[in-house]
């Protein structure tokens, strides 16, 4: 993309449906200069497209890659509404995922000559429902599993796929949403193509009602929008936001 048309998306404001940003520093808690090794594009791609619509090859392919995805993201949450022992659009209907958030973000980490001082992605975990996740071969991500980060080994030409935050609150609890960051290496540049998916940016997330004759509501309803903007200005070395929706 030209610099001139870079410019006129930059800006940082995750909200903002067209963002385009550079490597940047911020300080952590204790001060600490932490470098961010990372160039981005991200887009919202749906309820409505708002991809740069120049080349009009790329908005063409992201068009496709969009409804692909989308499919894929209702196919799996089919299967994961029968797995919690409800009807199989039960998901699709409570989300409405017809007007689902989508986001496409592609995500550059060119090698970096002293990775341990910096960070690809600060941990985080995902807001949505499902993250899609697809690298060129060379591996960054990782997940915490009780307290300890793993590398995450993604198969060659396979979707790696996140639970995300309005997944453990639908599900009361029994899907955990994914904390996870990216780290960074000095010999080879990673690509990844993330696809968040969520549900549509007015529906009140709540655990999901046939769930609750099971066990009491682990979670307080909120709008999946505003979870967003509070998530926006909390995110960085934090503690998750869900754990202070948790009500017990
Ligand atoms: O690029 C990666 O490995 C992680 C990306 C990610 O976590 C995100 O975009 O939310
Ligand atoms: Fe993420």
């Amino acid at each position: 993309m030209p610099e001139e048309a870079k410019l006129k998306f930059e800006t940082t404001n995750p909200l903002y449906p067209v963002t385009v940003r550079s490597g940047s520093t911020i300080h952590d808690k204790s001060n600490q200069t932490v470098l961010f090794w990372r160039d981005y594009l991200r887009f919202f791609v749906h309820p409505e497209l708002y991809c740069p619509d120049k080349p009009q090859e790329f908005r063409d392919l992201i068009s496709e890659y969009s409804q692909r995805t989308r499919d894929l993201a209702s196919k799996l949450l089919q299967g994961v509404s029968k797995s919690l022992g409800m009807e199989k659009d039960k998901i699709q209907k409570a989300m409405d995922l017809d007007h689902g958030t989508q986001i496409f973000a592609a995500n550059y980490y060119p090698p970096c000559p002293q990775p341990e001082l910096a960070i690809g992605i600060p941990p985080h975990t995902d807001h949505g429902l499902l993250t899609f996740l697809l690298q060129n071969g060379v591996g960054g991500l990782e997940i915490q599993h009780k307290g300890q980060w793993f590398h995450v080994n993604a198969l060659p030409n396979s979707i790696f796929v996140n639970a995300a935050d309005q997944l453990e609150i639908l599900s009361n609890g029994k899907h955990k949403s994914v904390w996870h960051r990216a780290v960074v290496n000095n010999e080879k540049t990673r690509i990844t193509l993330v696809v968040p998916n969520g549900p549509s940016p007015d529906t009140i997330v709540t655990p999901a009602a046939p769930l609750l004759r099971e066990a009491p509501a682990a979670y307080g309803p909120m709008k999946y929008m505003e979870y967003v903007n509070v998530q926006r200005v909390t995110r960085l070395h934090e503690k998750p936001l869900l754990d202070r929706l948790k009500l017990h």
